[in-house]
């Protein structure tokens, strides 16, 4: 049976939520699917790294608390994340990104992506900034090594709504999205309307696992600002710069807004938008909206997120469904694992160049 063996970059919420599928779902993949996965090597940066390549014993790893976790003292274990060394060097398939998304230059999640495609391994990421403002060229270091970069949850979660985009909306002219792109903004303004207060709201959301590691990027819509880049480029294919989508976050409403708002049938949300102008170019905006009820996002609750994309023949198709949490988050990497493989199956090409190497090698 085909495995692959992954290299887990940073062990937050969602790199865990990975190690728990696989340790939970594996014998049902394997099925299902025809492929086994192991991991060889967990790297971050309070834990530090493990390395075993013979596959690492994720189960007493995730019997301890997180805050608890350290890898020095394990064998192959270093209090040192040993990131580059890690990604370029311990012989693994597939490197999953999974640490903290930085708004501003995307790093070192941009680093750590590109020195897994230079070094010939398929990527898989939730982090919003290695895909918003360096995806062209992480896509073709991909392409220049015949590997792949997978990003399914990079927006709205496990959800997939670029797959959905790219592989069903075949001979359908697409000329806008806006949706819902944040689930802890999206919480909170729940809570708000149920009579929370702001602080309150975002701690309940962070306790949640649904809050970037610095909040504020969920508050002041910059999390929504990189999915939109992210949507324009992949479903309108336009690639747009931070200054180019304008935002405003909710950070200014107050529980009696939207509580007031909601007795007169309205409901704030913080939408995302990106639409195409008569001249071809696009117009991209993140702002609180105070929506009808008959809106197709104002009713979607809690953490859950919609995107509505306006289409020439359907008029307007919305999908939803979960767009944050730490399970739903690590579905969205496990997804991409399964494009990888069908994908690379499909091309006839099988494992990455190195591993076939290796495998030479080693008979
Ligand atoms: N939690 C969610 O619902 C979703 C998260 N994402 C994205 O997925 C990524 C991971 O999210 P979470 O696991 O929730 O975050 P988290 O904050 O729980 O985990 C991130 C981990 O990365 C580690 N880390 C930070 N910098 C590092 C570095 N330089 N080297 C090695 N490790 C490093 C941290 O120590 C932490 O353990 C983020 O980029 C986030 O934006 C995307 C969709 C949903
Ligand atoms: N903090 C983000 C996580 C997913 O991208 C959100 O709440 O949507």
């Amino acid at each position: 049976m085909e495995r692959y063996d992954l290299a887990l970059i940073g062990f937050g919420g969602v790199n865990r939520g990975l190690a728990e599928l696989i340790v939970q779902r594996g014998d049902d993949l394997a099925h299902e699917m025809g492929f086994a996965l192991r991991v060889v090597a967990i790297t971050d940066l309070r834990a530090g790294s493990l390395v075993d390549n013979n596959g690492i014993d994720l189960v007493p790893l995730l019997a301890t608390e997180p805050h608890a976790m350290s890898f020095a003292g394990l064998t192959g274990g270093s209090a040192d994340p040993r990131n580059e060394w890690v990604i370029r060097h311990v012989p693994s398939d597939i490197v999953a990104e999974a640490t903290y998304t930085n708004p501003i230059d995307g790093e070192p999640a941009v680093s750590h992506v590109r020195w897994a495609l230079e070094s010939g391994k398929h990527v898989c990421t939730t982090n919003k900034g290695p895909v918003a403002l360096a995806g062209q060229e992480l896509k073709a270091l991909a392409a220049e090594h015949g590997v792949s970069f997978e990003f399914e949850g990079s927006v709205v979660s496990g959800t997939p709504i670029l797959r959905t985009a790219q592989r069903l909306f075949g001979g359908l002219q697409i000329e806008g999205v806006q949706g819902i792109l944040n689930g802890t903004s999206n919480y909170i303004l729940g809570r708000l309307a149920d009579g929370l207060d702001l602080q309150a709201a975002t701690a309940e959301a962070q306790e949640r696992g649904y809050a970037e590691a610095d909040p504020t990027a969920d508050l002041e819509g910059h999390d929504v600002q990189l999915k939109v880049m992210i949507l324009a480029s992949e479903v309108l294919g336009a690639e747009l710069s931070r200054e180019d989508v304008s935002c405003e976050g909710i950070s200014a409403l107050t529980s009696t807004e939207v509580q007031d708002a909601a007795s007169k049938g309205l409901h704030w949300k913080l939408v995302g938008s990106a639409k195409r102008r008569a001249d071809g170019t696009v117009d991209a905006r993140v702002a609180p909206q105070a929506l009808p009820a008959h809106h197709p996002l104002a009713g979607i609750p809690g953490a859950m997120n919609a995107v509505a994309f306006d289409t020439d023949i359907l008029g307007t198709v919305t999908v939803s469904g979960p767009g944050a949490g730490r399970l739903e988050t690590a579905y969205a990497l496990l997804s991409d694992i399964i494009a990888i493989h069908e994908r690379h199956h499909a091309s006839g090409s099988g494992a990455p160049a190195h591993r076939v190497l290796q495998e030479a090698l080693r008979d």
